[in-house]
């Protein structure tokens, strides 16, 4: 199976559905997936097991959000496994309705579906509306809303979903703008499997799973040090259980810049170098088209006189 080189060959885009998903808008926003197929998969899991067995060519999948934090399925499923790579990232801004079956009234709702990030998000208008609702997790916001949409019984009475889950499926809005955030925003992926490396645009950045050789103090420390000494800024960092032993963590990375930058491959060479497994997963234009700060000494000018200096010195 060979994999497609460039992000413009992928025909086949997987996405965490059914439609009406927030997965689905930030595949809808991918320029390179206009006019091709879209398939919805029921979870993560499957969206990237589909992916990893040919399937499909690419997956758009939620990785992080502002409020909750990191999407474990995800994280999980990249850190391990057969590779996969990040080609693009998307960020989609999260509002959320509570909907239900028509002539359902909000007094008359005991029981609340949604993805388990959803309701988190909105917990604290849970608490103020419905404080005696009893939550029933769905494996995406429109599946909850599909599932009121659709006839026979129901585990619950009412779903928490975007405003056009509600719409597709005829139900009624019972409360609008619910998320106790109203500035949230989720960050989701395109991955794919390796053999496409984006090119760099100046303002990317690179993602990678470390994993360390052993357990001692200052162990974070040294790894973060890789980065520190070449000016490499981290964006987020995630330690994620490795599922091995109780106590065992990796460590989930994204930072500045891209990978064929020198200060990023030298970080990664260093990285290479202390930690049991670096596993790299892509660099890739950065969505909000920041530009990093280079500091003083970290440029790839910098690197490339350092390193004829180092020859004419061994020469
Ligand atoms: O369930 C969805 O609609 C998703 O796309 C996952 C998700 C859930 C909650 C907030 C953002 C994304």
């Amino acid at each position: 199976m060979t994999p497609p080189r460039t992000p413009d060959e992928l025909q086949r885009f997987g996405y965490l559905g059914p439609r009406g998903t927030f997965t689905q808008m930030a595949l809808d926003a991918w320029d390179g997936a206009q006019g091709r197929e879209h398939l919805p998969y029921g979870s993560v899991d499957a969206a990237l097991a589909a992916l990893r067995a040919g399937a499909i060519d690419a997956a758009m999948v939620p990785i992080e959000n502002s409020v909750e934090g990191g999407v474990s399925a995800t994280l999980d499923s990249l850190a391990t496994g057969d590779p996969l790579v990040v080609l693009g990232e998307v960020l989609v801004p999260i509002t959320f309705v509570l909907c239900a079956r028509p002539g359902v009234a909000l007094e008359q709702v005991r029981s609340v579906g949604t993805h388990s990030h959803a309701w988190a998000q909105v917990r604290g208008w849970m608490g103020e509306h419905l404080p005696d609702a009893v939550y029933v997790p769905t494996l995406s916001t429109a599946a909850s809303a599909a599932a009121l949409g659709a006839p026979g019984d129901v585990m619950f009475d009412a779903g928490v979903c975007a405003p056009v889950a509600a719409r597709n499926e005829g139900l009624d809005v019972l409360a609008e703008g619910i998320g106790d955030n109203a500035s949230a925003v989720t960050r989701f992926v395109l991955v794919s499997r390796p053999g496409t490396l984006p090119e760099p645009t100046g303002a990317d950045k690179t993602t990678v799973v470390l994993f360390q050789k052993d357990d001692h103090a200052g162990g974070l420390l040294e790894l973060l040090e890789q980065f520190a000494v070449r000016g490499v800024n981290l964006t987020r960092l995630e330690s994620r259980p490795t599922g091995e032993a109780m106590g065992s963590y990796c460590f989930s990375i994204d930072v500045e810049g891209h990978v064929l930058d020198a200060r990023v491959g030298e970080t990664l060479m260093g990285l290479r170098r202390v930690c049991a497994e670096v596993r790299f997963l892509g660099s890739y234009p950065r969505a909000d088209k920041a530009r990093p700060t280079v500091r003083p000494g970290t440029a790839d000018a910098d690197f490339d006189t350092a390193r004829a200096w180092l020859e004419q010195l061994r020469a």
